[in-house]
């Protein structure tokens, strides 16, 4: 197992040891998130029971390999906890999400739920937000009417950088609710709330990658150890 791998699978290892029988809980999306279904997949096979929502068709998938029982949305609307990554964590325990494309669904779960748990190897822990490239979800109608409006509200906050429309190989990438994905080069986010404000305020945008006020714990797995963050 590589240290990468490693230290993914601590950290949600120390996630499941927050879990409690027979829960409702979210699963994230990504590398960090497949390692927290692999971890509870063999506490499933032991005979641990606890009902997923997955946040994505790939986590879906996952769980349905792995034997990690899963629910909708609608069957299962008021979830105890989600467990998820991130591609930036601060201080706050405010984050960038989206890296994998599934930050709409991630957000509508986590906001589901009584609690967040953030799983991440130490690397993602950031003082300021933003040198990872903010993902924001936009509807394809009009997508240079938003572009270029998401580009002249972030300049009056003084952010500037790149924007570019994500792909996957030559075409756009689609996310699983059939939106485009924009991915914001901002370098530093010295506001995030006020960032996240003005998206607001712009229709084509779905949602973006600024999770606010959401994770109540971050588990952080370095080659020290573990670290706990907390609201
Ligand atoms: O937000 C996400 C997917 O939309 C992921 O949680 C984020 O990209 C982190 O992924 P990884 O654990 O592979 O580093």
């Amino acid at each position: 197992m590589s240290d990468a791998t490693s230290l993914k699978r601590k950290a949600a290892e120390a996630a499941f040891a927050e879990l409690e029988e027979g829960m409702n809980i979210g699963i994230g999306t990504g590398s960090t998130a497949e390692a927290f279904v692999r971890v509870l997949s063999e506490h499933v096979a032991a005979g641990f029971a606890i009902t997923g929502v997955a946040t994505s068709e790939r986590t879906e998938a996952l769980c349905r390999e792995l034997g990690v029982s899963t629910k909708t949305l609608d069957e299962l609307p008021i979830l105890d906890v989600t467990v998820d990554g991130a591609d930036e964590v601060d201080h706050d325990l405010r984050l960038i999400k989206g890296g994998g494309g599934a930050l709409l669904r991630e957000k509508i779960v986590a906001f589901s739920s009584a609690r967040m748990i953030v799983i991440a190897d130490s690397s993602k822990k950031v003082q300021t937000l933003g040198a990872f490239p903010l993902p924001i979800e936009v509807n394809g109608f009009g997508l240079t009417s938003t572009f270029m409006a998401i580009r002249r509200l972030t300049e009056t906050l003084g952010l500037e950088g790149e924007i570019v429309l994500r792909k996957s190989g030559d075409k756009p990438f689609i996310t699983d609710g059939g939106h485009l994905i924009l991915d914001a080069s901002f370098g530093r986010i010295p506001d995030p709330e006020a960032l996240s404000a003005a998206l607001a305020t712009i229709p084509g945008i779905v949602e973006h990658g600024l999770f606010l006020n959401l994770a109540s714990m971050a588990i952080l797995a370095g080659p020290d150890g573990i670290e706990m963050l907390n609201a």
